[in-house]
């Protein structure tokens, strides 16, 4: 493969040689256990050569992220899971190689740091920005196939298996796509990393476009938070504080990994510490989906050092949580697994206190994280697969009120955003109506918050961290 991709730049103390290799074939063999493992959600790839002839040139492929990049991520997670930071994890649902526009990628970063510059302030603490972005292009589903006006396909799994169109020819899953998830996600490094470095994210920049939010009268209600936000600043400047130091960020890259013909090609092992590392992405989860303690994505995860989260639904039991923890974390390490639990509004308190019961109770190290989307998901009247934006914010209220009772850490929000203007969750000050989802309903699977809805988010859940 030509391409020089060349990894996320995160500013880290702790970088060391910037070698990667390929597994010896000892470890390809541990690797490769997954494969006699069942495996949910995987395409059925109709030429499996073509598959292994792609499979092969992405394992010889230039890593997309540094092992020594995703260990400070697992640190810094690690302080977030003992509430000296917050996690803000946001992206699209699925992101499509057609919208990969330095725009749009810009777009998304510019919402992240805004909302990250509201949470640092409600929390105190740092926030890590981790972005679903960079490969975030499968997806799991519900039906194996859709059916429209009497014809039956397989279901679009996202840009990296099929494509969207209607279409026998676009529906059938085809490996080079593979490839071109693998390409597009490097260009998209790139660009995050141009912005995250380039003095985009300058604090003082994020601040003012913040204020320009503020000037929407629906947003009344916040005015005091920013008004806090800026004497907050406007005092570090007659500190003396050097803001010029404060002009790159880190925002590492995440994607679920779900189609492990892909995570597996792109695997290497750190030549500092003969681990394995994905070097797909810093931070990998495992879906609701795929969680099951003898299944293949579990198998294949635990054998690699990244940090990985797991999602958990409203069906999980206190025991399989432990049961996750052991098979993922055996050595108990801070910061290598966090728990994304997606109750749902109306399950997140009946729920969650007894999984954080139980694994706090057996001395389990994990960063617990709130996904307010996947379990509030429903359909409108109109036909569209839409969210109540008051559900994601009593949803987010839940898990806080919960990890508050318990006296655990409520370590950060995970959450299906865009930078663009869509119409797709309910709700909001701009209060989104039904009849209103039809204007620039986008999406291809799940409805994300749009720019608006994602700030206010962070207005609102500023004014929950603060009561941490
Ligand atoms: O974001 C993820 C979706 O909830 C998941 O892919 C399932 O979507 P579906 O129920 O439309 O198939
Ligand atoms: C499919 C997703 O979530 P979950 O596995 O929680 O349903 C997702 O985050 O895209």
């Amino acid at each position: 493969m030509t391409i020089a991709a060349q990894p996320t730049h995160s500013p880290t103390p702790t970088r060391g040689g910037p070698g990667t290799d390929a597994p010896s074939e000892a470890m390809a063999r541990e690797l490769d256990a997954f494969r006699r493992l069942p495996a949910l959600q995987q395409p059925v790839w109709p030429d499996r050569a073509a598959l292994e002839a792609v499979a092969t040139r992405l394992g010889e492929a230039a890593p997309l992220v540094l092992p020594a990049d995703a260990d400070t991520l697992r640190s810094r997670l690690a302080a977030a899971g003992r509430g000296e930071a917050f996690v803000l994890q946001g992206g699209d649902c699925a992101e499509i190689f057609a919208e990969a526009s330095a725009t749009r990628i810009r777009n998304k970063i510019r919402t992240i740091l805004q909302m990250a510059v509201i949470l640092t302030h409600g929390a105190s603490t740092p926030v890590v920005k981790i972005g679903r972005l960079a490969g975030q292009y499968a997806k799991p589903r519900s039906s194996d196939d859709e059916t429209r006006d009497g014809v039956t396909l397989p279901a679009y799994r996202g840009d990296m298996i099929n494509g969207f169109e209607f279409t026998p020819q676009a529906r059938t899953p085809d490996p080079r796509r593979l490839e071109q998830a693998y390409r597009i996600s490097a260009a998209t490094a790139n660009v995050v990393r141009a912005f995250t470095q380039g003095g985009y994210a300058d604090l003082r920049q994020v601040h003012e476009w913040n204020r320009g939010f503020m000037r929407n009268p629906a947003y009344a209600r916040y005015e005091r938070t920013a008004a806090e936000i800026d004497r907050a600043i406007r005092f570090m400047q007659a500190c003396g504080a050097d803001f010029d130091a404060l002009r790159t960020v880190e925002l590492y890259l995440s994607h679920e990994a779900l189609v492990l013909d892909y995570e597996r090609a792109l695997t290497r092992v750190d030549s500092r510490t003969g681990h394995a590392y994905d070097t797909s992405a810093h931070f990998l989860w495992i879906g609701e989906r795929t969680r099951q303690l003898e299944g293949a994505h579990v198998d294949f995860l635990a054998r690699v050092a990244n940090p990985i989260g797991v999602k958990l639904g409203p069906t999980t039991t206190p025991d399989d949580a432990l049961a996750l923890a052991a098979r993922i974390n055996p050595d108990n390490l801070p910061g290598r697994l966090t728990f994304v639990a997606r109750m749902g509004a109306g399950k997140v308190r009946d729920v969650l206190p007894g999984l954080v019961e139980k694994v706090t109770a057996a001395g389990v190290s994990v960063t617990w994280v709130t996904d307010p989307m996947h379990g509030n998901t429903i359909t409108s009247g109109t036909g569209y697969k839409t969210r109540r934006f008051a559900d994601v914010l009593d949803e987010v209220q839940g898990f806080f009120e919960v990890h508050r009772a318990l006296g655990t850490v409520p370590g950060g929000l995970h959450m299906e955003l865009t930078g663009d203007d869509v119409t797709e969750v309910l709700g909001g000050a701009e209060a989104i109506d039904e009849a209103g989802l039809a204007r620039r309903y986008e999406t291809l699977v799940d409805p994300r918050l749009n720019h608006q809805q994602s700030l206010e988010t962070a207005f609102l859940v500023a004014e929950m961290l603060r009561a941490r």
